[in-house]
């Protein structure tokens, strides 16, 4: 492959991901350094290329045997794992220019990518829509990082504040203490996964204001709005949006609203339909498993959504089936965090050094193609149940679960012309305006997350909540 066929998508902590022009697919390359806690690092430079291959084996068996039957075969791409032939088309240098700001400033040695990594997880392009004709209209792709969507119910292991304020709304306060972003986020995930309209409007609005790596838009794959760029309301991504939803001036002149404001309502409700959409077409792979969701609908103290007249005993829910419930189903497959893990994860961590069969038969750290990580999730969720089961699964639960709190949704929107075929295109939105959008939505950033993972989870709550109980008590 040449060098002038690649182009920067994105980063993550522990990936850096380009697009190949020739062939339209997204290449995911392991950084050595930040992939599997560190793992890479420690191994020398023949067997690192091996490893790595090994490594993203296990994030294919993963996604192909866990997550996709629990998320459902409509909402996941599986990746193709390839080698490279020649190495890297490109040096750091090269990509430099496009990395996001928090990812500079992080400490990556020269060759964040080593020479040797030729292997990639392969998937499609999903700044783009998925399937269908192609159409020449500009793309508008939407990420979001919705994070964890639920608060556990308080019980004596647990600090009460975890019940009163999420995660994610907790978190951002160590986040302002590490100067990690310039701006504390304003959006919180509770609202966004609430099922109720307005809730859920303002969580993507504070998105938009504070999007740090929550959100990112990208026009034809190109960011027009995230954590590197600033202007939600700004000319530019209206101008994008007018151009990419082809919506009309009368569409847009209601209430005495400016054309901008109505613009991006416009956009944010055509965001809302994609992530409540339900795919229609039978899901084959979709496990049958235990499938809970708080039975209630909760609100963080954190919230804006807490200043404004919701009636909290009114009841919303997300339709079965669409993204939204079935991230936040599978993300309560945890019932105990971190604070109930954590014991049972040191009982096993001296149990492995006692037997270290017992460790490798445990398939913690995978193979995933066994069938134990599905069945574990299919447990019953009843307390007494939960009491008797096996510690095993219990962490498997927990990791399942973190796997889903940290994906993002990708979204992708295309006008049709109006001569389009209904059939051909697939799901679409209609405007008010009788502009057709089709879209697609995924979910990306499925990967196991490693045992010795719990490790810094046990620590990095400690953090949270200390932080948290500090800045609450200068504020009192
Ligand atoms: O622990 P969290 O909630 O801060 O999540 C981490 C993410 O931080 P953020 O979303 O910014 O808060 C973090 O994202 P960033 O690097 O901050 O963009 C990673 O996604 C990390 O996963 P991994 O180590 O790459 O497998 C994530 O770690 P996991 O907790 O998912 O293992
Ligand atoms: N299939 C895809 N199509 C388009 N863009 C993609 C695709 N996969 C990843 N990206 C882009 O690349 C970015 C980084 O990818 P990815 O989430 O895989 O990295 P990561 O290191 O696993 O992230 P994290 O830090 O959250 O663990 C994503 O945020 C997204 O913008």
């Amino acid at each position: 492959m040449e060098a002038d066929e690649w182009k920067f998508r994105g980063e993550g902590n522990a990936f850096l991901v380009l697009t190949n022009t020739r062939d339209g697919m997204v290449y995911r390359f392991a950084k050595t350094k930040h992939w599997r806690k560190g793992l890479l690092s420690k191994c020398n430079k023949n067997e690192k290329n091996e490893v790595i291959h090994e490594e993203m084996k296990l994030v294919v068996d993963y996604m192909k045997n866990v997550m996709r039957p629990l998320l459902g075969c409509a909402f996941v791409e599986l990746p193709v794992l390839k080698d490279i032939a020649g190495g890297l088309p490109f040096s750091e240098s090269e990509i430099k220019g496009f990395r996001p700001a928090q990812r500079k400033g992080q400490h990556v040695k020269p060759c964040t990518i080593h020479p040797a990594t030729l292997s990639a997880l392969v998937m499609p392009d999903l700044c783009f829509v998925r399937g269908g004709p192609a159409f020449t209209s500009p793309t508008i792709s939407v990420e979001i990082k919705p994070k964890k969507a639920f608060m556990h119910v308080h019980s004596t292991d647990t600090p009460e504040e975890k019940s009163l304020v999420c995660k994610f709304c907790m978190h951002q306060r160590l986040k302002a203490k590490t100067k990690q972003w310039s701006e504390t986020s304003k959006y919180c995930p509770l609202d966004l996964f609430s099922g109720n309209r307005r809730r859920m409007k303002q969580a993507l609005i504070a998105l938009a204001h504070t999007p740090q790596n929550n959100l990112r838009i990208c026009q034809d794959g190109e960011e027009v709005h995230g954590a590197c760029r600033d202007g939600f309301q700004g000319g530019e991504l209206c101008c994008v949006l007018q151009e990419a939803l082809g919506v009309t001036s009368p569409v847009l002149r209601h209430n005495g609203y400016s054309k901008s404001d109505m613009l991006v309502q416009v956009f944010l409700d055509l965001i809302l339909e994609t992530l409540l959409y339900v795919p229609d077409q039978p899901d084959v792979t979709r496990s049958q498993a235990w499938s809970p969701r708080p039975a209630n609908v909760q609100s963080c103290q954190n919230s804006l959504s807490q200043s404004e007249s919701f009636k909290q005993d009114e009841v919303y829910s997300i339709p079965e089936g669409c993204v939204l419930e079935r991230i936040l189903s599978i993300q309560s497959r945890d019932r105990l965090d971190i604070d109930g893990i954590y014991p049972i994860y040191t009982d096993l961590v001296n149990q492995f050094k006692q037997s270290p069969g017992s460790s490798i038969t445990s398939n913690l750290d995978g193979p995933y193609d066994q069938g134990d990580w599905l069945a574990a999730m299919s447990q019953d969720g009843c307390d007494l149940i939960i009491e008797q089961e096996n510690p095993v699964n219990k962490v498997k639960q927990f990791f399942v679960s973190k796997t889903v709190q940290d994906c993002s949704i990708m979204v992708a929107l295309q006008k049709v012309p109006a001569s389009c075929n209904e059939k051909e295109v697939g799901p679409c939105v209609t405007l008010d305006g009788g502009q057709r959008v089709r879209f697609s939505v995924t979910v990306v950033d499925l990967d196991p997350k490693p045992f010795c993972k719990i490790e810094t989870y046990h620590n990095q709550d400690e953090e949270i909540v200390n932080e948290y109980r500090e800045t609450s008590r200068d504020v009192q």
